[in-house]
């Protein structure tokens, strides 16, 4: 902050830029959302609640949570859909059982490497045109490695950062202007992991920590900057998931060690993603922003 109280006073009360909208009147968040509608039964209005409009952009969608997650949201419906990854997503089985399970959702894919601004811009927008605007960001690409401080190469380090975190904030930023440009609101949802809150053992994930630690203070950021446009925006924490991610040799120990330091005494499966991603993407949450949800089966509390 500057010392001068004056310079101060001017930087905490400067105006902010105008929203652009497209279609008159400013999102409002000062009133509360509509209230349900009453000639709606008990099972129609629990429904209506976690229902989820519009469209939305899924990153790392070739990957396990992410498809899961898509399904989650267009079971709620989620009328369109674009998943962007840097590998190609529409040969897979799971892309083609989104298409066969969902058939009048728009669901598509666009190969883009969430690291370049310019493709992430060009990708988005190239979404938000056959989509007709984006309503939700659920940004799970990232990447893991279990390298030794002492012996982490700069590259890695900052690969694990770019993904991770840059990555998501491209992403963020891209999806915020389209949602500003429609004036409707939104919600974004960062992934991070629990991995933000502690250090993962038994494995050494010095990059990825941080990269996750940093994802939870932009969404606090991103909440606070955004809401004035009806933008919220929150973060999930997952615990250890069993997904390819967690998968493979030398991960068997380590995989033990998590699951016997949980109260729950096992891994979460990828399905027990969906209820907090519906959550927050769904009107049951239109008052959380800036919020992390830990979903890790307790193991955060040893
Ligand atoms: N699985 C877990 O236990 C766990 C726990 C906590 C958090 N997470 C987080 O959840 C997210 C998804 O995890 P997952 O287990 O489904 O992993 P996953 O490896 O199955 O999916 C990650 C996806 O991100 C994509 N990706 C990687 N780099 C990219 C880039 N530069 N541009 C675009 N896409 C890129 C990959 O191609 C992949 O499809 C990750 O961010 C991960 O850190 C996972
Ligand atoms: O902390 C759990 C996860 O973020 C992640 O699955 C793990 O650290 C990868 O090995």
């Amino acid at each position: 902050m500057p010392e001068n109280a004056e310079a101060r006073d001017a930087l905490v009360n400067r105006k902010l830029p105008e929203m652009v909208l497209s279609d008159g009147g400013p999102a409002s968040l000062t009133s509360p959302p509509p209230s349900l509608p009453q000639h709606l039964n008990a099972e129609g209005r629990a429904t209506k609640r976690f229902s989820v409009k519009g469209n939305a952009i899924i990153t790392g969608g070739a990957g396990t949570l992410a498809i899961q997650g898509a399904r989650a949201l267009l079971e709620h419906g989620l009328s369109g859909l674009a998943l962007l990854d840097i590998s190609t997503v529409h040969a897979s089985q799971d892309f083609q059982s989104l298409r066969d399970d969902f058939p009048s959702a728009n669901i598509f894919d666009i190969e883009c490497d969430i690291r370049d601004a310019e493709r992430v811009n060009a990708a988005v927008e190239e979404a938000a045109e056959k989509l007709g605007g984006i309503d939700i960001l659920c940004c799970f690409a990232g990447v893991v490695g279990c390298t030794h401080a002492a012996d982490m190469s700069p590259e890695e380090w900052r690969r694990t950062l770019d993904i991770n975190t840059t990555g998501g904030f491209l992403c963020a930023q891209a999806c915020a202007k389209q949602m500003i440009k429609k004036g409707a609101g939104g919600s974004i949802v960062l992934i991070a992991s629990i991995s933000a809150h502690r250090v993962n053992f038994p494995q050494p994930q010095v990059a990825y920590n941080v990269s996750k630690a940093a994802i939870v203070s932009m969404k606090s950021s991103l909440a606070a900057e955004w809401a004035r446009y009806g933008i919220r925006v929150n973060s999930i924490s997952p615990g250890y998931m069993d997904t390819i991610l967690n998968e493979g040799p030398g991960l068997e120990d380590a995989r033990r060690s998590w699951a016997s330091r949980n109260p729950m005494g096992r891994m979460g499966v990828p399905a027990e993603l969906q209820g907090p991603l519906v959550l927050l993407c769904s009107g049951a949450g239109s008052y959380m922003n800036g919020s992390d949800l830990i979903v890790d089966g307790g193991g955060h509390v040893f």
